[in-house]
C-alpha cells in the first residue's frame, strides 16, 4: 500500500466534486490535487479558478487537470462522478447507472497502479463503495464511502440549534445507510456525558422534538434538491474531514461507509458506521452499543442494501 506523499485525485468535477476541490484548497490540506472528468473544459476553468484563491490559502496547493495516469502514486482518489438525483428520485434509483460508470472508471484507476485509499461520494454510497472495493480488488479498509458523514453533520447541527450547544460538544451519530432507512442512535447519544434522555428531563420544554429533527436529517436532501437542484456544500465538508482524517493519520472516529465483516452482525457489505481512520484507512469498526430497537432498524437497513449488491 502506498502511505508516503499526499496526492490527492478527484475523478468528478460537478457540483460535488468541484465543492470537494475548494475545500481541500481552502485548507490546504495537500502538496497536489489532481482534477480528472469527462468534461474537459469545466475542469480547464476550475483549475484557473481554484490556483487563482491559492495565495489566500492556509498553505499552498498544487492543482492541476489530470488523467488516470494521475493516479499511480496518489495517496487518495475521491470518486464523484456520476449521475445524481433529480427531484422525487431517491438514492438507491441511480444504481444501475453509476455502476456501469464505476466500473469503467476503477479499472482505469486500478490499470495506473493505483495502491492508495478510495474515498467514494457517488450515490448511492454504500453499494457504489462495495462496488469499488469489488472492481479494485483493493483490501477493504483501503476503500470507503462518505456514508452517514453528512446525515451525522446535519443530525448534530439541528441537535445544536435546538439545545443551543455547538455541534462539534454534541455526541451523536446517524448510522446505516446513506438514505432513507437510515437511524439515529439515539440511546447513546449525549453531550458532555449527559445522555440526552436525561437532558431532556431537566429540559421538559424540549419533549417531543426529537423524532421531527430525524425526519428532518432524512428529509434534507429531498429538500435541498428541490430547492436548488443539488447539495454539495455539506458533503464537500464532509469528504474534505475524512481526507484530513487520512493524511493527518488522526486515528478519529467518524461515521464512514466502513466494511462489516461480523460487526453489528452482519458481514460483507458496507455501510455507515463510526470507524476508525488512518494513514492506511479504516482501522476499526466501533461496534457501538444499540438498543433493541436500533438494533431492529440497523438489520432493516442493511436487508434494503443487500438487494442492491452486485454480485
Ligand atoms: N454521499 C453523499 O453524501 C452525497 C452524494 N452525492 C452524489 O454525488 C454524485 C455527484 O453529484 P453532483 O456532483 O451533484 O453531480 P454532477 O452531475 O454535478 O457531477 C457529476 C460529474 O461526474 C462527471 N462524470 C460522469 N461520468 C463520468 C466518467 N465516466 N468519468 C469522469 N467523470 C464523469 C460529469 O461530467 C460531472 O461533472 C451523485 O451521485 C450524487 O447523488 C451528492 C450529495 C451528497
Ligand atoms: C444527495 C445526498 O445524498 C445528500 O445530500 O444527502
Amino acid at each position: 500500500m502506498n502511505i508516503s506523499g499526499n496526492k490527492v485525485v478527484l475523478v468528478g468535477n460537478g457540483a460535488v466534486g468541484s465543492s470537494y476541490a475548494f475545500s481541500m484548497m481552502n485548507q490546504g490540506l495537500c502538496d497536489e490535487f489532481v482534477i480528472i472528468d469527462l468534461n474537459k473544459d469545466k475542469v480547464t476553468g476550475d483549475v484557473m479558478d481554484l490556483n487563482h484563491g491559492v495565495l489566500y490559502a492556509p498553505s499552498p496547493t498544487k492543482i492541476k487537470a489530470g488523467d488516470y495516469s494521475d493516479c499511480h502514486d496518489a495517496a487518495i482518489v475521491v470518486l464523484c462522478a456520476g449521475a445524481a438525483q433529480k427531484p422525487g428520485e431517491t438514492r438507491l434509483d441511480l444504481v444501475n447507472k453509476n455502476l456501469a460508470i464505476f466500473k469503467s472508471i476503477v479499472d482505469e484507476i486500478m490499470a495506473s497502479g493505483f495502491d492508495g485509499i478510495f474515498i467514494v461520494a457517488t450515490n448511492p454510497v454504500d453499494i457504489l463503495t462495495y462496488a469499488t472495493m469489488k472492481f479494485s480488488g483493493l483490501p477493504t479498509h483501503q476503500v470507503m464511502g462518505s456514508g452517514t458523514i453528512l446525515d451525522t453533520a446535519r443530525f448534530r447541527y439541528l441537535l445544536s440549534e435546538r439545545f443551543n450547544v455547538a455541534p462539534a460538544s454534541i455526541h451523536a451519530n446517524i448510522i446505516g445507510e446513506h438514505g432513507d432507512s437510515e437511524l439515529a442512535v439515539w440511546s447513546t447519544a449525549n453531550i458532555a456525558g449527559m445522555s440526552l434522555k436525561d437532558y431532556l428531563e431537566k429540559h421538559p420544554e424540549h419533549d417531543g422534538e426529537l423524532e421531527t429533527i430525524v425526519d428532518d436529517v432524512k428529509e434534507a436532501a429531498y429538500r435541498i434538491i428541490k430547492a436548488k437542484g443539488a447539495t454539495f456544500y455539506g458533503v464537500a465538508m464532509g469528504l474534505m474531514r475524512i481526507t484530513k482524517a487520512i493524511l493527518n493519520n488522526e486515528e478519529a472516529v467518524l461515521t464512514v461507509s466502513a466494511y462489516l465483516d461480523g460487526e453489528y452482525g452482519h458481514k460483507d457489505i458496507y455501510i455507515g458506521v463510526p470507524a476508525i481512520i488512518n494513514r492506511h484507512g479504516i482501522r476499526q469498526v466501533i461496534e457501538s452499543r444499540l438498543n433493541d430497537e436500533e438494533k431492529e432498524q440497523l438489520d432493516q437497513s442493511v436487508a434494503t442494501l443487500v438487494q442492491y449488491l452486485p454480485r
